[in-house]
């Protein structure tokens, strides 16, 4: 399976293609508008999310609500595209009567100044358009296709915030997906710990009197997924490096890691690694889960921890220094319209991004033409492991 998204933040729509996917997937469009929805939310979110209603069009590859195994496209429209027309027609001269919005004062921690110099462009909204973070919303809808495609095989997926800022909302347990979706449910911040709702919203709100942003942590769980996904033979197939590279693709990472994290650097080994056992019924299994669910580069069969960190929006409202690329004269940054922090938004987008991996790495290791083939093959091969 390969996928591509097009699509500028404030053009016309996202654009997204999906190739090399089963047929005979009964897809639901209802689940993939409800993770566009979930992207939306959560507190910190700017005017932007008030504007825009994330609903996915499909255009081919799905017929009466079953995927053919043709290339499946997808759309989303940017409703504020209506406000944005003449600055980002696609094509035709610009009108000169219009002002273009240009960006001049790169904004630092954002794509601008190196876009424009690696491209060649002078005003930086070229730069800006498709490096924002706008783009994601493709990514979920793909994710979304993924995450009923693993569902289909039992496997499970979930994500909520661990952190935001400095204040640590995590229960420090490993939950299961279900125990997740029930705790994040209660509120706006994907957060487990209900008693940090408030401390977190007053954070946020002092956050935005501040002109400041926040970053946070993130944390992924993926159940019921089988030994023996990638493989520890060569670096490019390693599944774990996959996802850490999927996951450092998303707008504002800049740290991954799986299971315990960093954490087990400080540790002796003997607290580390996941000890073996075998049980009649239960086949092979680990008494612990500090790896995140990886040796080697591949599944082993536990659950799959992944962390990533985020870094804090950079767009400020109280603006950073910066320097005019036209003028070369010191100036703020300019200022887009911007989140405080996208934290939960974010948590949906890698909890999608860890989905299209998995689904990956399932349809390279089985025959991934047709859905009931690939399920029959991929039980016949749970079993197998098993019976190991
Ligand atoms: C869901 C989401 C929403 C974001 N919203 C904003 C935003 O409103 N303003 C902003 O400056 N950056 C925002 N970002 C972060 C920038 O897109 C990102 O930091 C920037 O493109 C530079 O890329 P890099 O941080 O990966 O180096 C958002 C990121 C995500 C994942
Ligand atoms: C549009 C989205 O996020 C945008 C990501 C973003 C950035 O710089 O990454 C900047 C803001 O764009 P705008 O100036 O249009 O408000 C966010 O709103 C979205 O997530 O749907």
């Amino acid at each position: 399976m390969i996928y591509l998204t097009a699509g500028e933040s404030h053009g016309p729509e996202l654009t997204g293609l999906i190739e090399g996917f089963p047929a005979g997937l009964k897809l639901s469009v209802d689940q993939i508008n409800h993770k566009l929805h979930e992207r939306q939310g959560g507190y910190g979110r700017g005017y932007r999310q008030k504007i825009e209603k994330d609903q996915v069009i499909i255009t081919s590859g799905v017929r009466h609500g079953i995927t053919l195994g043709s290339p499946i496209t997808l759309r989303i429209a940017n409703i504020d595209h209506s406000h944005w027309s003449e600055v980002m027609k696609p094509v035709g001269e610009p009108d000169p009567d219009i002002a273009m919005r240009e960006v001049k004062n790169p904004r630092p921690g954002h794509a601008d100044l190196v876009g424009g110099m690696k491209y060649g462009h002078r005003d930086l909204r070229n730069v800006l358009e498709r490096s924002s973070a706008r783009e994601t919303a493709m990514r979920v809808a793909i994710g979304a296709i993924c995450i009923q495609l693993l569902n289909q095989l039992g496997i499970q997926i979930a994500g909520y915030v661990q952190k935001i800022g400095t204040i640590d909302a995590d229960s420090n347990q490993l939950l299961s997906t279900a125990q997740i979706e029930e705790e994040i449910s209660k509120n706006d911040l994907r957060i487990i710990k209900q008693d940090k709702v408030a401390p977190i919203h007053e954070l946020i709100d002092q956050t935005k009197k501040d002109g400041d942003t926040l970053g946070g942590v993130i944390r992924i769980v993926a159940e019921n997924v089988p030994a023996g996904l990638g493989s520890y033979i060569s670096w490019n197939e390693k599944l774990d490096a996959k996802i850490a590279a999927a996951v450092m693709g998303i707008n504002a990472m800049k740290g991954v890691s799986f299971g315990d994290g960093f954490d087990i650097s400080a540790k002796p080994g003997s607290q580390v690694m996941d000890q073996i056992y075998w049980d009649p019924n239960k086949g092979w299994y680990r008494s612990s889960d500090h790896l995140g669910g990886f040796e080697g580069g591949m599944t082993n069969g536990m659950t799959i921890i992944v962390n990533a960190a985020m870094k804090p929006i950079p767009t400020l409202y109280k603006p950073l220094h910066s320097v005019s690329i036209d003028t070369k004269e010191e100036h703020k940054a300019s200022i887009e319209r911007s989140d405080v922090t996208a934290i939960v938004a974010a948590s949906i987008v890698i909890e999608a991004a860890v989905a299209i991996e998995l689904c990956q790495a399932i349809l390279d290791t089985f025959d991934y033409n047709n859905m009931e083939r690939l399920k029959k093959q991929y039980s016949d091969y749970c079993n197998e492991l098993k019976n190991y």
